[in-house]
């Protein structure tokens, strides 16, 4: 898939919320109620990024996850990223 460009990305990005670019990766961190709910949505994504194929890079400490979103092949950012970060917010909304 081809990789994006700054404004491609920053156009996208604008259907999108709380996401921004940032080393040709886009990114975002929710907060939840505790890690019990971290985890749970963690776990739903999980089952997403299995369906489309496409993983994130992420970290979880207690209840705050950071998501991180580019495609390897590319060597940045895809619509496979822009299409995981909105299914992402579907299911944390
Ligand atoms: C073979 C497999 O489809 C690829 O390795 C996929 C898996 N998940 C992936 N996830 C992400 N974020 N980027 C990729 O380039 C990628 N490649």
């Amino acid at each position: 898939m081809k990789k994006m460009n700054t404004n491609e990305i920053e156009a996208a990005l604008k259907n999108l919320t709380g996401w921004e670019l940032k080393n040709d990766m886009i990114e975002r961190s929710f907060t939840f109620k505790d890690f019990k709910e971290a985890f749970s949505m963690m776990t739903r994504i999980a089952f997403e990024c299995e369906k489309q194929q496409h993983h994130p890079n992420w970290e979880n400490v207690y209840n705050n996850l950071t998501v991180k979103l580019s495609t390897h092949d590319a060597n940045g950012v895809t619509q496979k990223d822009i299409d995981l970060a909105k299914t992402i917010e579907d299911i944390v909304a």
